[in-house]
């Protein structure tokens, strides 16, 4: 895998995620480039502007840009998708025939299975790569621009796990080349499912806010998880819990999640994030109700945990109606809305078939009745 430093990395997406990794990469001494599917992202870094990161990563780089996913693929060894699930699909779709045996994947974070649907890809083209699953992102943050990135935090802890399995140590070894000593391995895809927060805390902060969020206005993320709606995220948080423990999986608890992403002391999760607010990371709540807080998370986060709490007898009941909710608010029909899940026609498996894939990556067909 190339040298120790500078391994060429290319990242496909180029919002905020994308870009904060960019500067975290290169923070190390790597070697990013940006692959913006539809070419907006990057227009004024291909122009050959700079890129700007401040906050938590102060650095001023100039990424090199794709100009489609062959190149992506073609110039580096290390292809990271950054991007919102809704998007995934696309660019699995986009990029696998261009993945060969020499590179290893990263998603960050993982979505409803998408590494089972990218595997699956390959698996047709007769390619095994590592494709490592994050329960997360390693940075939070903001595109302020198409130049200009406010990175919130660097993560001190980041779920992850490597498909297929017997590949993990190259996974979880490349990850800590590119990003240091941050990385908590996980026991396959469902455990990593279970490890991203963001569905379940979104709902309810854009349940509390969702008047701010239609009415486009600027509004606090942390200081504004009061206590009720604190409470709610605590509750959302048990359901979750459960299933992992009904797997038999460790996963890490909403307090942890906080304490580790925004270093601040365990108290209620209310309690956590007005701490956070106060010492300036509490981060900033979506302006618009067109967000990834629903229109990702819902259909590719809550779905997902809710299917699990069915096949595992614990029944999410605050997540499931939370897509009931959102589906009713927005006239839409969240869970129909998972393109990953369709394309892999989730409901056709048992938990057995499930959970065998988390560990290798592939959902094999369920035999002819
Ligand atoms: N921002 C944060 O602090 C955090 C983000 N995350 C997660 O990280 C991931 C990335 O988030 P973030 O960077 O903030 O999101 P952004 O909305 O900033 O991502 C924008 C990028 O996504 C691309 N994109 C959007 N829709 C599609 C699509 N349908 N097909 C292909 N590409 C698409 C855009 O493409 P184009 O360039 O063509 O416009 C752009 O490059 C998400 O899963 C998010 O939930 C998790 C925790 C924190
Ligand atoms: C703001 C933050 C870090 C917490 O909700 C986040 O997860 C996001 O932007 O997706």
């Amino acid at each position: 895998m190339g040298e120790q430093m500078g391994i060429k990395v290319g990242l496909a997406g180029a919002g905020s995620i994308a870009f904060g990794t960019a500067a975290v990469l290169h923070e190390a001494g790597h070697d990013p480039m940006l692959w913006s599917p539809s070419g907006d992202g990057t227009a004024a870094l291909a122009k050959g502007a700079e890129l700007h990161a401040h906050g938590a990563v102060d650095a001023t780089l100039a990424p090199r840009i794709a100009t489609d996913a062959a190149q992506l693929a073609r110039d580096n060894e290390v292809l990271i998708i950054a991007l919102p699930g809704y998007g995934h699909k696309a660019v699995f779709d986009a990029l696998a025939p261009h993945i060969e045996p020499r590179h290893q994947v990263i998603i960050s974070s993982h979505a409803s299975l998408g590494a089972v649907y990218l595997m699956q890809l390959l698996a047709a083209r007769g390619v095994t790569v590592p494709i490592t699953a994050w329960g997360t992102t390693i940075c939070t943050g903001r595109r302020q621009s198409g130049t200009e990135v406010k990175v919130n935090t660097v993560r001190s802890r980041v779920d992850l796990c490597t498909v297929p399995d017997d590949r993990s140590a190259e996974g979880l070894s490349l990850c800590q080349t590119l990003f240091g000593d941050r990385f908590q391995p996980r026991d396959g895809l469902l455990a990593i499912s279970l490890s991203n927060l963001n569905p379940q805390n979104h709902m309810g902060i854009a349940l509390g806010n969702i008047t701010r969020m239609e009415r486009g206005e600027t509004w606090s993320q942390g200081q504004n998880v009061t206590p009720k709606v604190g409470r709610l995220l605590e509750e959302l948080d048990l359901e979750r819990l459960a299933i992992a423990k009904a797997l038999g999986l460790e996963v890490k608890t909403i307090f942890e999640h906080f304490h580790l992403s925004f270093h601040v002391p365990v108290a209620s999760i209310s309690e956590m994030n007005q701490k956070m607010h106060e010492q300036g990371n509490g981060g900033v709540g979506p302006a618009t109700a067109d967000s990834r807080y629903v229109t990702e998370d819902v259909p590719y986060g809550l779905v997902l945990t809710a299917a699990l709490g069915r096949l595992t007898g614990q029944p999410a009941k605050l997540h499931e109606a939370g897509i009931r909710i959102f589906s009713a608010m927005y006239g839409r029909d969240f869970e129909a809305e998972n393109e990953i899940l369709r394309a892999l026609d989730l409901h056709r498996f048992s938990l057995d078939d499930l959970k065998r894939a988390a560990k290798t990556g592939v959902l094999h067909q369920p035999a002819k009745v």
